[in-house]
């Protein structure tokens, strides 16, 4: 079983879309919207301890809007992704291989954050088109299927995934299942697939709505293992799911795990510690992985800022795990 040491850095909380699952978005009218400045990242960024990923998360396109457009100038930039390659400058001169999530983005500006990132995400979530979507232009599954496949076009090391219980059914998280396979078969990019339970969320519009059975859980995931390539990992969060009982069904890793920061899509499930994870998972192993996956590190497809820290990682990882074998 893997993990990454990372620290979660919640970019912006302003964003295009409005999921009716989401906690996460907030708006400037609200009082609740932000964008980070510089020195509050870096502040962040300075409490790493022995965190080795950055993960940038990111409302969707807030050039979209005006108040994001405001505060992206007063910052100096016309652009997300020309802040966030500072962002990823800062992180990697830290020492932190940076994993992106901006949402949907066009294929220029993939390219121009590629040379920043060891790898990046985009959940596909489902390709149906479902009521809690309805007001977010971004969660089109076209849109979402042609950005991993960009990604795919650009050699990107990529997380794609599912979320469950958001209106949903059995046939479309199958059908969502093979387009993520449909896609790798063609370009080989995706290092996992998250399964990730909804979760409801305090004055959302589905914050009522019921949490999936873990039965429900369990089933995607072996559908996920039968559909999926062997060499693609399956990932569930730890704090969200019965991780343990879910083994057996071909679970392999449990994403990035944080000692510093939360959560902050899910901010009321904290992270497990993980003397207690390596108890839960015995007598399996915990084992300490990058944001980019072995295959894709001997492949070189790591951004070529990032490349000399990852090949120390992972030299440092390997010799670590020679003979102790866990950790
Ligand atoms: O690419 C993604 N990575 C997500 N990750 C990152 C993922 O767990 C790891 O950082 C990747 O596995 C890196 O390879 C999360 C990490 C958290 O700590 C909390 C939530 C997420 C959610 C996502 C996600 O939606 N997309
Ligand atoms: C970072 C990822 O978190 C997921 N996400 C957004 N809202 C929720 C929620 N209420 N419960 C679980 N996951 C959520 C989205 O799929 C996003 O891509
Ligand atoms: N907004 C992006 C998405 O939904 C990234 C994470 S959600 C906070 O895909
Ligand atoms: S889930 Fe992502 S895209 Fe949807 S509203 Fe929240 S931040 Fe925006």
């Amino acid at each position: 079983m893997t993990y990454s040491k990372n620290i979660f850095i919640p970019v912006t909380n302003l964003c295009r879309n409005d999921c009716a699952y989401c906690g996460f978005k907030k708006r400037i009218e609200d009082g609740e919207g932000y964008l980070m400045s510089p020195r509050e990242v870096k502040s962040i960024l300075d409490q790493k301890g022995d965190a080795k990923e950055a993960l940038f998360t990111f409302g969707e396109r807030i050039e979209e809007t005006e108040a994001g457009t405001t505060l992206l100038a007063e910052l100096g930039y016309s652009k997300m992704t020309e802040y966030l390659i500072d962002l990823c400058k800062m992180a990697i001169e830290r020492g932190l291989l940076p994993h992106s999530n901006m949402g949907v983005i066009e294929y220029d500006d993939l390219r121009s954050i590629k040379p920043y990132n060891a790898s990046m995400g985009l959940m596909l979530e489902t390709t149906a088109k479902i009521k809690a979507h309805e007001r977010s232009p971004g969660k089109d599954p076209r849109l979402r299927i042609e950005m991993i496949e960009n990604a795919g076009k650009l050699r990107i090391p990529f997380t794609t995934g599912l979320l469950i219980g958001i209106g949903e059914r059995r046939s479309d998280r199958i059908e969502s299942l093979k387009e993520i396979a449909r896609i790798h078969e063609e370009y080989g990019h995706i290092q996992e697939v998250i399964i990730q339970p909804f979760h409801p969320k305090k004055g959302t519009e589905m914050a009522s709505s019921p949490v999936p059975a873990f039965e429900e859980i369990r089933d995607v995931v072996t559908m996920a293992r039968k559909i999926l390539p062997e060499e693609i990992a399956i990932q569930v969060p730890p704090n969200l799911t019965s991780f343990e009982k879910l083994i057996e069904c071909g679970v392999t890793d449990l994403g990035g795990i944080s000692c510093v920061t939360m959560d902050y899509i899910n901010p009321e499930a904290p992270w497990p510690v993980l003397e207690e994870l390596k108890e839960k998972i015995a007598p399996h192993i915990l084992k300490e992985r990058l944001a980019i996956y072995p295959k894709f590190i001997r492949k070189g497809w790591m951004g070529e800022y990032v490349r000399d820290l990852t090949l120390r990682y992972a030299d440092e990882l390997e010799d670590d795990q020679r003979g102790k074998g866990t950790d």
